[in-house]
């Protein structure tokens, strides 16, 4: 696991969706949008919507099953994007590049974007908002809830 989080607020990642959907729209038309779920999900609902794209495909990657020793496994494919010509692949990121590898074997010539991208993943994007350090874990809007914090004074309290 990652030393440092970098925590995303759904406002943040409406933001950087908004942004990648301006970068990509002078990239296309696409016929449709492959998902990579379930990360991708939300990322490519925005975008989808901005891009006023109406086809939207999935793809479900597991890389991290012990019962398949860790390689990775392609649970649900997309089928209606062929071999991804005029399809646009999301994700809400690269870490590894493992899962990115595995979606590109099976829609090559489909562009890959996402929104945050670590050094190791990166190579693997067409397109990507934020670049990430390697060491560090994102946590996405839907990992994540609010949490009290006792008052800065209450705390001192306690301590002495
Ligand atoms: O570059 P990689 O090392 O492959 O990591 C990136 C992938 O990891 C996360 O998905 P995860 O497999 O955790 O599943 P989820 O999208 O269902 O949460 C993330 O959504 C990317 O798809
Ligand atoms: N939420 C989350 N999932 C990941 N999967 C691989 N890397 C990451 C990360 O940094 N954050
Ligand atoms: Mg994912």
């Amino acid at each position: 696991m990652a030393t440092t989080y970098a925590t995303v607020t759904w406002d943040q990642l409406h933001r950087d969706a908004r942004l990648l959907a301006e970068t990509l729209i002078p990239r296309g038309p696409f016929k449709g949008i492959v998902a990579v779920t379930r990360g991708g999900l939300i990322p490519a609902a925005i975008i989808a919507r901005e891009m006023d794209c109406r086809l939207i495909e999935t793809i479900s990657v597991v890389t991290y099953d012990e019962e398949h020793q860790g390689k990775p496994q392609v649970v649900k494919a997309p089928a209606a994007a062929g071999d991804g010509e005029g399809f646009l692949i999301i994700d809400d990121l690269v870490d590894s590049g493992v899962t990115a590898q595995v979606v590109r074997q099976l829609l090559p010539k489909a562009l890959f974007a996402c929104l945050y991208a670590k050094p190791s993943g990166k190579p693997l994007t067409d397109l990507f908002v934020v670049e990430v350090p390697q060491a560090t874990w994102v946590l996405f809007p839907w990992d994540t809830a609010p949490l009290f914090i006792p008052p800065l004074a209450r705390k001192s309290e306690t301590a002495g």
